[in-house]
């Protein structure tokens, strides 16, 4: 079924932001909305998360689905760990089973962070952080995933690695990323949509 986006107006103070956004996003699949900085791409992603509310506008296809996201800024606990971050979302047990714990582990080499999980997210570097907010949302049970710029301040070896890791976890799932390089859509196998 997927989300169907209409005519999403958006104006502040006088600045329209969205203009009549239209949008199909399919379920399933990874698209991504690219655009360049300040055409609204932020705006439509709070609106998506009911954090923002639009003028007008119609969005079929959230409704009672399970969301999760990344957003620009990380909003981890930065006097947790790494692992503690990731384990937070868990609900019940679950976090704290073996099981769940060595898929963590295994995440956390995969994403080139090797021995970070038991350290305190606020001796990590931007990158690193980003790495582990990713995880923290792959990790969690989700219907439908939102990532704004989620590889932002990677090198390039480091957004390899790290795309190649979500490409695999991202399969048959639905995944809207906000991206401002046409690169990772593509190496996401992704539909473009621009802004
Ligand atoms: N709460 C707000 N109040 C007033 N103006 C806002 C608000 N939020 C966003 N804007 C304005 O809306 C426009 C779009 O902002 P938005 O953050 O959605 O863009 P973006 O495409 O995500 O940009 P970037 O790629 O730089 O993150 C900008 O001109 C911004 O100043």
């Amino acid at each position: 079924m997927g989300i169907q986006i209409r005519n999403l107006c958006k104006t502040y103070n006088g600045q329209k932001v969205l203009d009549h956004f239209c949008a199909e996003i399919p379920e399933g699949v990874t698209t991504c909305i690219m655009a360049p900085s300040g055409k609204g791409k932020t705006t439509l992603f709070r609106i998506l998360l009911g954090l923002e509310e639009a003028d007008s506008g119609v969005i079929k296809g959230l409704e009672n689905r399970q969301l999760r996201a990344v957003f620009q800024e990380d909003r981890l606990c930065e006097n947790l760990t790494a692992e503690a971050n990731i384990r937070l979302v868990q609900k019940g047990k679950k976090g704290k089973s073996q099981e769940f714990l060595q898929q963590v582990e295994e995440g956390l080499l995969a994403v080139g962070l090797k021995d970070c999980g038991k350290r305190q997210v606020k001796e990590l570097s931007g990158g690193m952080k980003r790495r582990v907010a990713l995880l923290r949302a792959i990790y969690a049970d989700w219907d439908v995933l939102l990532l704004d710029e989620p590889f932002k301040g990677l090198d390039r070896e480091t957004r390899e690695c790290v795309l190649a890791f979500v490409q695999e976890r991202f399969r048959e799932k639905t995944v809207l990323c906000i991206t401002h390089e046409r690169e990772e859509a593509e190496a996401l196998g992704a539909k473009i949509i621009a802004l």
